[in-house]
């Protein structure tokens, strides 16, 4: 048994539905699990239908929800004849669950709605693959995943619960396979026990398909993604990146973490755990080898890039003149864990520490509000987190020339530098 994941980029229209049905007939008789994210931008798109709902404005909600509907019954058109009709009857009882939500007054928080609008971009783009599938006679069953994982109600960063999810693995997705070999789901969404939707965080479908690949011991993971594999740096922002044929999960948790958007940064720890390989595979050319991801050491790495933009810089300088000791940390890392802000650069010195983050401009406010009990603070936003692991001293001069460093963190293997 294999788990395939295919992200966005990779179902964004019909022309790639099609490929992705290629690709799985070249495994005929293989089992497999397929994990789909939604549709191209459909996340980005049902978040601004989330806003605008809890914003009150229920018509530009409504009305961006009709054009996302619009584009799947689009897609839909294309690629199906003899489903089509089933489908639409699945179609219609998605988009009533979300247009009668859109017609109430929020009550409850924003993060809360934000799932229960945005968990639809998963369950129309796999109802859309599983039906093309059988249309092009690729039998297979289309499984809700929110029936098999069960997580916490932590809106938008839901944590799974292991123990129930794997049971309802092994009551619900197991038995499938004796009568199937191929099973379609979705990545990112799950269920509390209340029976709410939640999401796993943004760009989850990577860690969604490591958990089944553990729970179902899986032989392998691949991700089909539209580069050639793992470069040594996103190659929309460096033309001259290059393809690693072969990386450790250590070096990919360290590169997931400092912000490489090619993993998500909690997809290896399952893999880990029972030493499955990963596989970073090219969507648009199937042939080729992709980046092998597995536990033995690979040596001669080169200088591997990772850019986070849109990072915001808190310097924070204790009021009263009082060390940053334990005592000032606890009560920052506090701060944060109750905000789940998570830091990406932390610096401290004598009486003042210089902490970096994301900007997420709700979570900010709240926190340089909270900081400002304790500490004399300053926000500084709009700049640029470069992280370089096996880094040279061409590297270093190359992508920081011209900029002012506003912080620097060295380790022998990683340099971390906040710029301007
Ligand atoms: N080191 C890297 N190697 C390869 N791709 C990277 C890297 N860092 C960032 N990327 C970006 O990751 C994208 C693929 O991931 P993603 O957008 O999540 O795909 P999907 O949504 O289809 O899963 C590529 O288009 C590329 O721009
Ligand atoms: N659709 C979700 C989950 C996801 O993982 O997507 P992708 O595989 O396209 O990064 C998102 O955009 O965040």
């Amino acid at each position: 048994m294999r788990v395939f994941k295919f992200g966005g980029a990779s179902v964004s229209n019909y022309e790639k539905v099609q490929n992705l049905g290629n690709i799985i007939k070249q495994f005929p008789d293989e089992q497999l699990l397929i994990v789909i994210s939604a549709m191209g931008k459909t996340t980005n798109a049902l978040e601004k239908v989330a806003e605008a709902f809890f914003a009150g404005k229920k018509e530009e909600a409504l009305q961006l929800f009709r054009a996302v509907k619009l584009q799947h019954l689009d897609e839909a058109k294309y690629l199906l004849v003899t489903h089509f009709n089933p489908l639409m009857e699945q179609f219609n009882n998605f988009f009533t669950e979300v247009e009668w939500l859109l017609h109430d007054q929020p009550v409850r928080d924003y993060d809360y709605y934000y799932d229960q609008i945005v968990c639809l971009g998963e369950l129309l783009s796999t109802s859309i693959v599983s039906a093309y599938l059988n249309e092009i006679g690729i039998s297979n069953q289309w499984i809700d995943v929110r029936d098999v994982f069960r997580t916490d109600d932590n809106f938008r960063d839901a944590a799974i619960d292991f123990n129930f999810t794997q049971q309802q693995v092994n009551a619900i997705i197991k038995p499938l396979f004796t009568n199937s070999n191929i099973v379609v789901t979705q990545g990112f969404i799950g269920c509390t026990d209340e029976n709410e939707s939640t999401t796993l965080g943004r760009e989850g479908s990577d860690y969604t398909a490591a958990v089944f690949a553990y729970m179902l011991d899986a032989e392998s993971v691949a991700i089909w993604k539209d580069v050639k594999g793992v470069m040594n740096a996103d190659p929309k922002l460096f033309a001259d990146a290059q393809f690693i044929s072969e990386l450790n999960y250590d070096e990919v948790i360290e590169m997931a973490y400092y912000g490489a958007q090619v993993i998500h940064p909690k997809t290896i720890k399952p893999l880990q755990n029972k030493n499955i390989p990963l596989y970073v595979k090219c969507f648009a050319d199937a042939s080729l080898p992709g980046t092998v991801i597995h536990n033995n050491p690979v040596k001669n790495l080169p200088p591997i890039i990772v850019i986070k933009q849109n990072q915001v810089l808190l310097q924070l300088h204790t009021k009263d003149f009082s060390f940053i000791g334990e005592q000032p940390m606890s009560d920052l890392y506090e701060m944060m864990a109750k905000l789940h802000i998570k830091p990406n650069l932390i610096q401290t010195h004598a009486v003042n520490l210089q902490l970096c983050i994301d900007d997420r401009p709700d979570k900010v406010e709240k926190l340089a509000l909270a900081a400002s009990n304790e500490f004399d603070v300053q926000v500084e936003k709009g700049l640029t987190l470069l992280s370089i692991r096996h880094y040279n001293n061409e590297t270093i001069e190359r992508l920081t020339a011209g900029k002012k460093i506003e912080l620097k963190q060295q380790s022998p293997e990683t340099v971390q530098m906040l710029m301007i």
